[in-house]
């Protein structure tokens, strides 16, 4: 488990983290989401005492990551700074690490079978593809068989068969009870991944909620009706708990009522009707929605896509 508790982050001028806090829970892959430059890295390296807090504390566990006696069994990361020596091989730069920290020769084995390098782990790391390097990443991260699991967008950069690995990969450390904390930029890849979602934007916390929350606010649908008479047909679908809006002539969106309702409505009044079609918000868009004003780096005319910052 990771609490984090009122945590900040200033660099000079600059505030990285402002005042987060939530609770990774074990048991379910946790997404960490929000658009370049929210924090969510920041926050992370702040979680394994990589960075120092300007306040606030973080906890793994039940404990600072360094007050651990055995910190590697206690949380493994894969954050975004390589640190394996190019001429090493996969095998050694595991070697050394689990000589250093008290974990068995044979856990390097099993976590370079379980990230399958096996074929290329006496190969030098530094001839790695990036897709290797993340599964050495991954390796390095699993290797004190740790509670709990933290990934910097792991999937960044991967083939579609990586992408796809990392997902079950992320799901089974989750099934058997660890706590698995995954940053992305990407609401499609969390979609597909986690159970429950951390959201920020500029360092603020700005949704903390199952997945199911965020696909239900996606179901939030409304009807797109087309029709010579729209003014005539706004004001009978006109009432309290409905909302009707028109980016086009002819053309209205309206929340409130049924496809059944409006079309029945329309007969009862003669009025004729071109279209009349559900619509539906993707995950991508709620999220685009959720961090509009929190996108750092947005290209000048690029305000209509904002949040789209892959
Ligand atoms: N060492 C640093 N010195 C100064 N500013 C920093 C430093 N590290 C991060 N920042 C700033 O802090 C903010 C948060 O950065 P961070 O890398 O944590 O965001 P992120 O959500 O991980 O984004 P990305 O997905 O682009 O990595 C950004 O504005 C970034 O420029």
């Amino acid at each position: 488990m990771i609490q984090v508790k009122n945590l900040s982050k200033r660099y000079g001028e600059r505030i990285a983290v402002d005042d987060l806090s939530f609770t990774v829970r074990p048991g379910v892959v946790t997404g960490f989401l929000g658009p370049n430059g929210a924090g969510k890295s920041t926050t992370m390296r702040m979680i394994v005492g990589l960075d120092a807090a300007t306040s606030g504390t973080v906890t793994v566990n039940g404990r600072r990551y360094a007050d651990h006696p055995a910190p590697l069994r206690e949380l493994g990361a894969l954050l975004e700074a390589k640190s394996v020596h190019a001429s090493r091989s996969a095998y050694n730069h595991l070697r050394v690490i689990a000589a250093t920290t008290g974990i068995p020769k044979r856990r390097v084995d099993e976590v370079i079978e379980l990230v399958g390098l096996h074929q290329v782990a006496r190969k030098p790391a530094g001839a790695f593809s990036l897709g290797m390097g993340q599964r050495l990443g991954i390796a390095t991260a699993l290797l004190g068989d740790p509670e709990t699991v933290i990934l910097d967008e792991p999937v960044n950069g991967l083939d579609p068969e990586g992408v796809l690995w990392i997902r079950n990969l992320l799901k089974t450390l989750a099934a058997e009870g660890r706590t698995v904390f995954v940053s992305s930029h990407l609401m499609s890849e969390m979609a597909l991944t986690a159970e429950h979602l951390v959201v920020i934007g500029r360092g603020r916390l700005i949704a903390d909620v199952p997945i199911a929350e965020f696909t239900s606010r996606a179901c939030t649908s409304s009807v797109r009706v087309r029709s010579p008479h729209s003014a005539a047909l706004s004001e009978l679908l006109a009432g309290p708990d409905v909302s009707i809006t028109s980016s086009e002539r002819g053309v209205l969106h309206v929340t409130g009522l049924s496809i059944e309702q409006i079309g029945e409505r329309a007969a009862q009044a003669g009025i004729c009707l071109y279209e009349l079609s559900p619509q539906q918000a993707s995950l991508e868009e709620v999220f685009m929605d959720l961090t509009r004003d929190c996108v750092e780096y947005r290209a000048a005319g690029e305000a209509a896509t904002a949040g789209k910052v892959a």
